[in-house]
């Protein structure tokens, strides 16, 4: 059995991978450029942990921190700016920057493969499907247990924070993946963080909390399944609609924002509805995954899935910034997302 080191996710000092893990800075750093410690307190409470949130943060939002003035949010952020590259760099540095991207395996050869070798961390990944229980939230459960393998094993090194709104959470099945891959169950399950969300305000205000647990300790993935189910109870009609997709915006902003800040790997689920005007031309496709233009944009890569032959399951990337418009047939077995059987007696 896979022995893991007990502070395996508590920072970036192990040889070798360390270039590879992201590894935040945190707020207090800037204490030693001479910012005092009650402001960098207030940042934390804006809900800043690190040095990058308070980088990527417009001016104007720091002026609405109590006690920030002008001068201050002008001082604080041209120091995090000196500790956060944000300029210009040639190609050939991101070049090498995403041959080293850690990706997480999915469990699938073939996912993994058309995925260019498994979930991408620093970007999110939205799975939908037209049809039920099509594999979205039992690829969620397997991905919070492979996310903590090591790299060389598929992995991501981090714990997993998972947001459930629809409440289909089941550690069950992930002590049956985690066997499969030889790791300790109940150190598996300690290194999940669940919480579920009650309305479209709480799942965002999860993400605040979820901000300082990444600050405390290593995470590679944030699960959210489903992303936009709450919207579509919290929101009705046509009235409701731009006060829906402001919300959501607004949300999504947040998980690309914690992407980001700790090169977590994002992943969302989604559901497919009828559109309201989809039937009108010939040809118009009637169903789409919901959110429209925000979530299609907030998404780095978009995995539609459906029913295949028997058991079997097919995963097709729709929408990629690198990534060909594969397909790749996967199964659920009993401990997690793998090959049908089907491909494992042809191999
Ligand atoms: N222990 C298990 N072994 C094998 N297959 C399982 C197991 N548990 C669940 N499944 C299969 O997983 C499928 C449900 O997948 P999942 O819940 O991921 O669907 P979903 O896409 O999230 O669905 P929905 O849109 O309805 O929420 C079912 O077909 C079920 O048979």
């Amino acid at each position: 059995m896979l022995t893991q080191e007990e502070d395996l996710f508590q920072g970036g000092d192990e040889e070798g991978d360390e270039g590879l893990l992201n590894q935040p800075t945190l707020v207090a750093k800037l204490q030693e450029a001479g910012i005092s410690k009650s402001d960098t307190d207030k940042l934390v409470q804006a809900g800043m942990h690190t040095v990058e949130a308070v980088a990527f943060t417009p001016k104007k939002q720091l002026l609405t921190i109590k006690g920030i003035s002008e001068a201050k949010a002008d001082k604080i952020l041209a120091e995090a700016c000196k500790l956060i590259p944000m300029g210009f760099t040639t190609a050939t540095e991101i070049h090498a920057r995403r041959a080293e991207l850690v990706r997480i395996s999915t469990g699938s050869t073939g996912l993994d493969t058309i995925l260019g070798g498994g979930i991408e961390t620093g970007a999110i990944t939205e799975l939908f499907g037209a049809f039920f229980r099509t594999g979205k939230s039992q690829i969620c459960h397997t991905l919070a247990v492979t996310c903590q393998l090591p790299i060389s094993m598929g992995g991501g090194e981090g714990k997993c924070l998972y947001i459930d709104t629809e409440g289909t959470f089941r550690p069950v099945r992930m002590l049956a993946v985690a066997e499969r891959f030889g790791l300790n169950g109940e150190e598996v399950l300690d290194n999940i963080a669940y919480a579920r969300a009650y309305n479209v305000d709480h799942q965002l205000q999860l993400l605040v909390q979820a901000s300082a647990m990444m600050a405390e300790s290593r995470f590679s993935l944030l699960i959210v399944d489903s992303c936009t189910s709450l919207y579509r109870t919290d929101f009705s009609g046509r009235g409701e609609l731009s006060a829906r997709q402001m919300h959501l915006a607004k949300f999504l902003r947040t998980l690309m924002r914690l992407a980001d800040e700790f090169g977590v790997a994002v992943v969302v689920t989604n559901q497919v509805v009828a559109q309201v005007d989809g039937g009108q031309f010939a040809g118009a496709d009637a169903k789409k995954p919901i959110g429209g233009n925000i979530m299609a944009h907030a998404s780095t890569t978009r995995l539609n899935l459906r029913k295949g032959r028997g058991a079997s399951r097919v995963c097709k990337i729709v929408d990629s910034p690198c990534l060909p418009e594969a397909e790749a047939i996967f199964a659920i077995n009993e401990n997690g997302i793998g090959e049908p059987e089907e491909l494992k007696m042809d191999a």
